[in-house]
């Protein structure tokens, strides 16, 4: 599903009202119907339940929820914030629509408010703003937010958590914007909720089918993608009976300084478990009992330099793809190997690690990387690689940059992962949880990326399959050890499970 800006929804949303000749209101009305399900069948008519409404079409929503939910049989107590007088038309017919149900349903602010005292089970309605939101809350919209975030009640924001942007958040004021424990969306995920630290905000986030037109989401054209099962099970090519594993391919792991051997064999395993025909190690030549028994399959590249890397290696015609990085290390003999690897290397290439690591220190190499080449980086690593501000929406704007620049896939690691590719398109993994961000997560998807590409995937298709297969894999490993206990290895282990779950098999 597209993940489109606030001005594209606005432009949906009243496509949506012309081409159904259906009016605004009834518009919201639908929405607010499908509010009201999502908060009923969590909430019962015990709780006690406050709606804030603000002045634009959130408010509208807020209020319509409010006279449903009294209509339903729940005690509830509305404030509408209509300080400035200028609410909008459809707000003003929800508010007569609710005062039409009698006295006292609804208090209407036109200067200062009192806040109420709330009952600690109170069950809090945010619809001060959302998608119309153009400028970071301050006064009193600003102190209302801190009120709600100190009430320590239970609150659902509708469509987007008051006071946070949709897109940029990089110079609002984070004390003024409402931390929602559920979010009910419509339609479409916002840009905002992709980034880690937004999800204090978003709390847990349900979207809402609000059925706006289909042909108007598909003619919208945004670079940002949330990608799910469907979408990657396309991307699929069907296996060749027939192939050996020559047609399978070959993948070059350059893994593992002394002391790191791990890093080689999960990445190894991972590479293993996701299709390629053949898994070479290049690593020191102090690890070669442990691969050797780790990954009895793999076959063993030496580095004669005992601990690290110092050579390159010779030639890349033996294999189809090169993956550079877990647990090298940085150290200089490693540096210069790294160096020569990369000028020499013609086959498809991911970075990961300490090669990015070594890389963030000699930034010109950067203009260099071979044409397609897949770096993964972590949010530090890429901190580090280009200097970015610390927030998800400039990361994210530098990674785009890197990548078209540079021509470079640069996988952004995170929660919800971003692919960005060089023709500007982010892609945003639906897969993965807290439980992976464990040491030797992302050596495993490094591992599954290389053995794609050793098959011979577009390094494009190869990142956002491997990163959905790796976020399912660690999912399957939680439904049954659970966040607190997933190790890398069992992201290796659900690997199986992960692909035959998306392709049915
Ligand atoms: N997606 C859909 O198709 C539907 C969305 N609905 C709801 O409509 C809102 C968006 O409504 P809109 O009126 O455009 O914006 P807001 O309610 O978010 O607020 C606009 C209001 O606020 C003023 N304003 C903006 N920033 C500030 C600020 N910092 N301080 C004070 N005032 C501010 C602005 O000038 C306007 O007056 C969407 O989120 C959904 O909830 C429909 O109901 C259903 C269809
Ligand atoms: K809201």
């Amino acid at each position: 599903m597209i993940i489109p800006t606030a001005k594209q929804i606005k432009e949906i949303d009243a496509f949506t009202i012309s081409d159904e000749g259906i009016s605004s209101i009834d518009l919201m009305e639908r929405a607010a119907y499908s509010l009201t399900d999502a908060i009923t069948s969590q909430w019962s008519t015990s709780t006690p339940i406050v709606v804030f409404a603000g002045p634009g079409n959130n408010g509208g929503d807020a209020l319509a929820v409010a006279r449903m939910l009294i209509c339903g049989g729940y005690a509830v107590k509305t404030y509408l914030f209509n300080i400035a007088s200028r609410i909008s038309a459809d707000c003003k017919e929800e508010a007569e629509r609710l005062k039409s149900l009698g006295e006292g349903h609804l208090t209407e602010i036109t200067s200062t408010f009192e806040p109420p005292e709330l009952s600690a089970d109170t069950l809090i309605i945010d619809g001060l703003f959302g998608t119309g939101l153009s400028r970071p809350l301050e006064g009193g919209f600003a102190t209302l937010v801190r009120f709600i975030n100190s009430t320590g009640c239970t609150v659902v924001s509708i469509d987007v958590p008051s006071g946070l942007m949709c897109e940029d958040n990089s110079s609002n004021n984070l004390e003024s914007i409402v931390r929602a424990s559920l979010t009910l969306t419509f339609q479409f995920r916002k840009l905002a909720f992709m980034f880690d630290e937004n999800e204090m905000y978003v709390g847990k986030l349900k979207v809402l089918d609000i059925q706006l037109s289909s042909s108007k989401i598909n003619s919208t054209s945004t670079p940002y993608e949330y990608i799910e099962a469907d979408y990657i099970r396309e991307l699929f090519k069907p296996r060749v009976n027939s192939g050996n594993k020559g047609t399978f391919g070959t993948a070059m792991i350059v893994a593992g300084q002394y002391g790191m051997a791990g890093a080689a064999l999960l990445a190894g395993s991972a590479c293993l478990r996701s299709g390629c025909g053949k898994v070479m190690v290049h690593t020191p030549l102090l690890n070669n009992n442990i691969i050797q028994i780790g990954l009895p399959e793999a076959i063993i590249h030496h580095d004669y330099n005992e601990k690290r890397f110092c050579n390159p290696i010779s030639s890349d015609t033996r294999f189809d793809a090169i993956c550079i990085g877990p647990g090298i290390g940085t150290h200089t003999d490693t540096s210069r190997a790294l160096y020569d690897q990369i000028r020499r290397t013609r086959c498809p290439l991911v970075l990961d690690a300490d090669a990015l690591n070594i890389i963030a220190r000699n930034k010109e190499w950067l203009d260099f990387l071979p044409a397609k080449t897949i770096i993964t980086p972590h949010p530090l690593e890429f901190q580090r690689l280009t200097d970015c501000k610390n927030d998800g929406y400039s990361r994210l704007k530098v990674a785009q940059e890197l990548s078209e620049s540079h021509e470079l896939i640069v996988i952004l690691k995170g929660h919800h992962t971003a692919i960005c590719l060089p023709d500007g398109r982010v892609y945003f993994n639906s897969t993965g949880n807290s439980g992976m961000a464990t040491a030797g997560s992302g050596d495993v998807l490094s591992g599954i990326i290389v053995s794609l590409l050793a098959q011979h995937y577009q390094p494009s298709v190869a990142a956002l399959i491997a990163v959905f297969l790796h976020g399912k894999a660690g999912d399957l490993a939680s439904s049954t050890l659970g966040e607190y206990s997933i190790t890398a290895s069992d992201i290796v282990n659900n690997i199986s499970n992960s692909f035959r779950d998306l392709l049915n098999m």
